[in-house]
């Protein structure tokens, strides 16, 4: 026995300081339900499992003479211990510092931090949908022992922890470890006792862990004989029919690491040219990684029923946030990635899949709107990206696509409702992008829609400066960004029908926008009459071609764009400011100030800063000083 030595050759080592974050997070409980740390472990040591049986295909000693799969829950009610114990690949000792002191997830760090930055609200809710690992076990446990023996090694180390900063690994002698895989020992808090009991253990396996493709015994108390608790059957190989929503919805949960209820479930077997199954689930709330920007999907794929990778492109990126996986005869088992990258197999698979989940959604869309708006706010942001990316199904995903408009309220509206109320003669559906819906509804560049009530889509996502780009029309008609070129609003009439007939531009507005054009030469590209204000006196738009003003603002931002193109500035002549400077060619300087006080009025309504704020300031302050002599 090597007990005495193992202490003495025990190396301590600090957590990384996002584990401890995350272990503070555990042990303060943001779960109210911690028996979700059975499920983490279970979890854990089936993927271990299927580790194992895919790495026996290249190498099968591995397996030596133990080649089952198996899950075991030992219990001993008088320790206080619970023990998991899995014949998969095992850890060495760099795997276990590797896996057990640090996160190897991305996008851990961004969601505590969301979580921290808003506990009471968002966070309560966020945390039940993280599948929060490994460390879970430590709102249960003062002590957790990791005994691992990799398969094919012939030693042994055991991790140790109370949870509070550090971690020690030592060696163990094998004879003292699973002759293959992971033993972990939950050292119980006094007040979780409960897991030591048969029934609380076998009652949250079943009902969390029912569908874990590897069979779970459980041996009650110390010397007493295992009983198998589930068989390890995979729930994708039965017939659909046999299944029910309970048990798809726990098979969700496992696979997903959510705690939610999936929105869509797409269960088939193709039969024909390729042979495959699949089962994929839409979550009915956002994975917490879906904002990424390796934009990853994390669908699993198997070789019958060998699990391979779920670190492979088994789905568009713009369907990421899609969970389930992928069982095809069709591929060898010893298929590698690169193969998979390159297999015109998996890319046909891959294709079928993909449609018969745009499909599911747009049943959805059709036959439970309320769920469908739900979903659309998920991951709407996300499926927009498809209308980018996915030639050959933009116009399916466009027509899934919801809006806010200026016609919306508080609901969404469809590009088929934008086109049954569009005018007569409409031939675009005008759209406004910026940041923010309460930015874009204030924006000056949609008086003159609103006062013909004429639709415009309002679109805050930066994605959508993209895909509008690149949608080339729906039903015969355009997408056209209101801040670019000329509206062209004079041939749709107003209800009182002021603004129809254009105003007459009076020989001192011709002057006035002759003047501000020369002055404002530097800056803009042209001065013009707009007819798209109604109640501003100005604001700026793009020119017809090149990019609209909120496209040339993200991609400056992205330092794609070295500089933006001069925009034009659209005058009211309606406007009494505008009337009133007009008529007054005293020969002082207050016809240059207000021209280029008219130009930053516009960019500060576009969301921008005036070009030099101290000069603003000071023509500011002289047109002051001159009203207060009146
Ligand atoms: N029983 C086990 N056998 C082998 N490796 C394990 C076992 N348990 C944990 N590990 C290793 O520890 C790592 C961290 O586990 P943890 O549960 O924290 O996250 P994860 O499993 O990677 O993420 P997720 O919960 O999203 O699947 C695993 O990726 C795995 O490499």
């Amino acid at each position: 026995m090597t007990t005495t030595a193992a202490h003495n050759t025990a190396e301590n080592h600090i957590f990384e300081a996002d584990v401890a974050r995350l272990l503070h997070m555990m042990v303060h409980s943001v779960y109210s339900d911690k028996d979700v740390f059975l499920r983490e472990l279970i979890s854990n040591a089936a993927d271990a499992s299927e580790k194992l049986r895919f790495e026996a295909i290249a190498t099968p000693t591995l397996l030596a003479n133990d080649p089952d799969s198996r899950i075991t829950l030992s219990l001993d009610e008088e320790k206080r211990q619970l023990v998991v114990e899995d014949n998969g690949i095992g850890m060495s000792r760099d795997e276990l510092i590797e896996a057990l002191g640090t996160i190897a997830r991305s996008g851990t760090r961004a969601f505590m931090e969301r979580i921290e930055a808003n506990k009471a609200g968002e966070g309560a809710q966020l945390i039940g949908q993280f599948g929060v690992g490994f460390y879970s076990c430590f709102m249960v446990a003062e002590r957790v022992d990791v005994v691992s023996r990799r398969a094919g090694a012939d030693e042994a180390w055991l991790w140790s922890s109370d949870g509070r900063g550090s971690y020690s690994v030592s060696p163990v002698d094998v004879v003292d470890s699973p002759s293959r895989g992971t033993r972990i020992t939950l050292q119980l808090m006094e007040d979780a006792k409960t897991y030591t009991s048969r029934w609380s253990v076998e009652r949250i396996v079943k009902e969390q862990s029912g569908h874990v493709p590897v069979p779970i015994k459980i041996i009650e108390k110390p010397g007493a004989e295992p009983i198998q608790l589930t068989d390890g059957t995979a729930l994708w190989t039965r017939s659909k029919s046999d299944i029910s929503t309970e048990e798809y919805t726990d098979f969700y949960r496992g696979i997903s690491g959510q705690y939610d209820e999936p929105a869509v479930t797409v269960h088939f077997r193709a039969e024909g040219r390729h042979e495959y199954t699949a089962l994929a689930f839409v979550p009915g709330s956002q994975p917490f990684d879906m904002f990424d920007p390796d934009r990853k999907g994390r669908m699993k794929l198997y070789v019958k029923r060998v699990f391979i990778t779920d670190d492979t492109e088994l789905m568009p990126r713009y369907l990421r946030f899609v969970r389930g996986l992928i069982d095809t005869a069709d591929l060898p088992l010893n298929v590698s990635r690169e193969m998979i990258q390159a297999s015109p197999i998996l890319a046909a698979i891959r294709k079928g899949v993909t449609s018969r989940v745009v499909a599911a959604i747009e049943k959805l869309a059709e036959t439970d709107a309320d769920a469908f708006i739900k979903f659309w706010e998920n991951f709407g942001s996300v499926v927009k990206e498809g209308i980018y990316e996915d030639f050959e199904r933009r116009s399916q995903l466009i027509a899934l696509s919801r809006f806010r408009t200026t016609a919306s309220n508080d609901g969404y509206r469809s590009l088929a409702d934008y086109v049954k109320d569009a005018k007569q003669d409409q031939s675009a559906i005008y759209y406004l992008t910026g940041n923010s819906l309460d930015q874009l509804k204030a924006s000056p560049q949609l008086e003159g829609f609103r006062a013909r009530g004429i639709e415009v889509l309002l679109l805050t996502d930066s994605i959508d400066s993209f895909w509008v780009m690149n949608a080339p029309e729906f039903e015969g008609r355009t997408f056209k960004s209101i801040t670019q070129g000329t509206a062209d609003l004079a041939q749709f009439a107003t209800p009182n029908d002021e603004a129809a007939t254009k105003s007459e531009t009076s020989a001192d507005l011709e002057s006035f926008i002759a003047f501000a054009r020369e002055t404002l030469a530097e800056q803009v590209s042209d001065v013009r009459a707009s007819d798209r204000l109604t109640e501003s006196a100005v604001c700026l738009v793009a020119s017809e071609q090149g990019y609209d003003r909120q496209m040339e603002k993200i991609l400056q931002g992205a330092g794609r764009l070295q500089s933006a193109a001069k925009p034009i500035l659209e005058i009211n002549l309606d406007h009494p400011l505008v009337k009133g400077i007009a008529a007054k060619d005293d020969g002082s300087s207050l016809r240059e100030d207000a021209a280029l006080l008219l130009l930053d009025q516009a960019r500060i309504l576009d969301g921008d800063r005036p070009v030099d704020p101290r000069a603003f300031a000071e023509r500011l302050t002289r047109v002051f000083q001159r009203a207060l002599q009146f």
